[in-house]
């Protein structure tokens, strides 16, 4: 259960802490801004290197700002789609609390998004769903005063404090975040989301704690929004100086541009692709029935049609496939002399052999590593594990090579964003030129692909649900894996060969190259290495 505050009337602490100050003989002045546009934001280096106490709602995010989109995420992101549901219909009397009073609206939301779900799924959620959402809230100039701050403590009252911890933290470096908490009980949320003011106390006592803000001399500096925030009562107490933005100034602040992000957004988990706005996950719910039809008549073709055929009938309902650059034809026609020819792409879903195949309009063999059985039972193109064995690997794709055409993803596991992962250099010791794939995809609804491991074999049918899914594949020129004349062989070459196919690939899509790997996705997106069980050998 959350703590109690404090048994002692509050009238009665802010008198010991109002005598505490007194008798220190700090000062607290306070700065409100001018009304002119952008004059509330203190200059970057006003603020280098002292404590800095950001109300995260009136000050960091964009306005007008509904927390709606953000309960529906976690509603159905670490509860279920009916959960989200449930959430669309209550909303609308939800609205109706609004006029009795808006803390009771969120009381509720809070209730129905987190009622019985597991503190950690939430805890989780607020780390790898939300912060894709809420960075597209943060304001430029907002981010931009507290960059150089030396301590950054960010309060919240319109969210409880779990859901925008993992993104003020891991992605804006903030140092503490301090807000309302929903009372918790064997590790399950019970739903009831704590008083504003038993948040603010929260907030007095975390400052009351810190040695910068009671004994550095300069003091806090607080930056806040303009109206009936209870965070004033607390910034009066321990900033010595006070920012107040105007919800006008703030409206001519500029959303943060993704190159501005302090921490890249590489990884990102969860099954919507999209806000999650009332009218929009009205609509979500309204199609999810014909997408079901959809997403089952295109597995059925892709399963049992010819490529010929399954790729047009499914760009009749909907779904796209761009070749944007075919197979040069002696690459179709015929084989090196390893076997089969080699196709390295990169990794974007589970679909991506398939495109790969259909590309060719020929069947070929895909590699795997950690794919949820059910996905290997259904897919329409032989599958092989991996065992992450490298001498197995290594002959397990040799002799699949020299059978016939073989694709990989050297990257080992999916990726969302631009970025392209590690490459594993293993697929450059296998033949002397590989064709490299570039492949890109579009979602309208759902991502097709997920770290949760009991749901990952649902992962290629949510991609088929959307109402627009769309693949880009482009077979690039061969790209020379050898060792040239006089060069040495072994380990060392074949990573260079892989980062050289890597620069390829990236060129290609426009895509960043980052030296992460699956591990480091798995463990920030999910906790764990990424290993289904059932999947791994
Ligand atoms: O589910 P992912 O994104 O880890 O990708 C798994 C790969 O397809 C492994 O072959």
């Amino acid at each position: 259960m959350v703590k109690k505050p404090s048994a002692l009337p509050r009238s009665f602490l802010s008198l010991r802490r109002l005598l505490r100050r007194s008798i220190s003989g700090r000062h607290y002045r306070r700065t409100t801004s001018a009304t002119g546009a952008r004059a509330a934001a203190p200059a970057q280096d006003k603020l280098k290197d002292r404590t800095v106490l950001v109300d995260v709602e009136g000050w960091l995010l964009r306005s007008p700002l509904s927390a709606f989109p953000y309960f529906m995420l976690v509603a159905v992101e670490a509860g279920s789609f009916l959960r989200g549901l449930l959430l669309l219909l209550v909303y609308p009397v939800l609205c109706l609390l609004a006029l009795i009073g808006l803390d009771l609206r969120l009381e509720a939301m809070v209730m129905v998004s987190l009622f019985g779900l597991r503190e950690r799924e939430v805890a989780r959620v607020s780390k790898a769903v939300l912060p894709k959402f809420f960075l597209e809230d943060v304001t430029m100039e907002g981010l931009e005063a507290f960059k150089k701050a030396g301590t950054v403590v960010a309060v919240t009252a319109a969210f409880p404090r779990v859901m925008v911890e993992g993104f003020l933290k891991e992605y804006l470096g903030v140092h503490a975040v301090v807000g309302r908490e929903v009372a918790v009980a064997a590790g399950r949320y019970v739903g009831f989301l704590e008083e504003e003011h038993a948040g603010m106390e929260r907030v007095g006592a975390f400052l009351e704690k810190m040695q910068e803000t009671r004994s550095k001399g300069d003091g806090a500096v607080g930056l806040l929004g303009a109206v009936g925030r209870a965070v004033h009562h607390v910034d009066s107490r321990y900033c010595k100086e006070t920012y107040v933005l105007s919800e006008v100034d703030k409206k001519a602040w500029q959303p943060l541009p993704r190159d501005k992000y302090p921490n890249k957004l590489v990884f990102h988990d969860g099954r919507l692709a999209f806000r999650p706005t009332f009218f929009a996950a009205l609509a979500m719910y309204t199609f999810a029935p014909l997408g079901i039809i959809l997403a089952a008549l295109r597995c059925i073709a892709f399963g049992v049609l010819p490529y010929r055929v399954s790729v047009p009938l499914a760009a009749a309902t909907g779904m796209r496939s761009r070749l944007v650059a075919g197979p040069s034809p002696d690459t179709s026609r015929e084989k090196n002399e390893a076997g089969g020819r080699l196709y390295v792409c990169n990794h974007r879903t589970l679909l991506d052999p398939i495109t790969v195949a259909a590309g060719l309009n020929k069947p070929v063999t895909a590699v795997t590593y950690s794919v949820s059985p059910v996905s290997e039972l259904l897919a329409p193109i032989r599958t092989a594990r991996l065992t992450r064995d490298r001498d197995e690997d290594r002959r397990r794709m040799e002799a699949l090579l020299a059978r016939g055409d073989l694709v990989v993803c050297p990257e080992g596991t999916t990726c969302r964003e631009a970025y392209l992962l590690r490459f594993s250099p293993l697929f450059a010791e296998l033949t002397g030129e590989v064709t490299p794939v570039a492949l890109d995809t579009r979602v309208d609804m759902f991502y097709g692909t997920s770290t949760k491991p009991g749901a990952k074999w649902l992962d290629p049918f949510y991609f088929m649900m959307n109402s627009r899914p769309e693949y880009r594949v482009e077979f690039l020129e061969r790209v020379a894996t050898a060792p040239a004349d006089g060069e040495a062989g072994g380990h060392g070459h074949s990573i260079q060969a892989a980062n050289r196919v890597q620069r390829v690939l990236g060129e290609a899509l426009g895509f960043e190259l980052t030296g992460l790997t699956r591990k480091d996705k798995y463990m920030m997106l999910a906790g764990n290495e990424g290993v289904v069980s059932g999947g791994a050998k």
